[in-house]
């Protein structure tokens, strides 16, 4: 099991401001799943995606990534957990502009101060299908190439899994299909665990295993397109 989410709460704020953003969340992926999970407007799914990425704390319950407890873990301990076994990509893309898509997908592995950096960046950036934009920069690169860059980023480090927030929301509908087949072929091929939080049914399809989030409780048994 990659990923164990056990009883999560989550409470925003106290008193008459009090939130309750997640109710009891139960969660389990395997290695090489592809998972979405879909739900409206305010059901928890960023608040859930952001505490297993170790980028917010729970109120009460656990999560375990690969074995570890990372709600148990310290603010270093989550730093160097978020640099080495997870991969963010987001909605737009958060490529550094005045590095190049080379530049940016090798950063991660300086940072860690890695060996054989090259040969890393250019096998991920081929996987994406962009060995032909590595000396690019972000503003010379369409929205789909951007997100290709980001995912290779994200992929370099070899993560246990990666985490998409809305990976597709800034992108037009054939680019879309494009980089959600990334994903699934990336699952597939190279038995990546991937977790995907939409409010997008139809982009939640492309995904092996549709979760379905309301507020802030997953729904037992049901499909997501009964619920949206
Ligand atoms: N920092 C915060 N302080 C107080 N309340 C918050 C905070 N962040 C989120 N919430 C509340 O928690 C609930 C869940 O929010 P969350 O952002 O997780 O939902 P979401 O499903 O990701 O929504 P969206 O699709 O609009 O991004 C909402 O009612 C929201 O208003």
């Amino acid at each position: 099991m990659v990923l164990e989410v056990r009883d999560l709460h989550k409470v925003y704020g106290r008193g008459a401001n009090e939130v309750a953003a997640l109710r009891g969340v139960d969660l389990e992926i395997e290695e090489g799943e592809f998972v979405a999970i879909v739900g409206s407007s305010g059901s928890g799914k960023s608040t859930l995606l952001n505490i297993i990425g170790g980028l917010d704390s729970a109120t009460s319950g656990e999560v375990y990534l690969n074995g570890i407890e990372i709600t148990g873990c310290s603010d270093e301990e989550l730093v160097m957990l978020r640099r080495k076994q997870i991969g963010f990509v987001f909605q737009f893309f958060n490529l550094l502009p005045q590095l190049t898509a080379y530049e940016n997908v090798a950063l991660p592995l300086e940072i860690d101060q890695q060996k054989d950096i090259h040969e890393r960046v250019v096998e991920v950036l081929k996987l994406v299908g962009l060995e032909d934009r590595m000396e690019h920069y972000p503003d010379q690169l369409s929205g789909g190439q951007k997100q290709r860059v980001a995912i290779a980023r994200a992929l370099v480090t070899k993560p246990n899994i990666v985490l998409a927030d809305e990976p597709t929301g800034n992108l037009d509908s054939r680019t879309s299909k494009e980089i959600l087949k990334l994903f699934y072929e990336t699952s597939r091929k190279h038995n990546q665990t991937i977790l995907m939080i939409t409010h997008d049914l139809s982009v939640a399809k492309f995904a092996d295993r549709i979760i379905t989030l309301k507020d802030g409780k997953i729904l037992e048994g049901v499909d997501g397109n009964e619920t949206l």
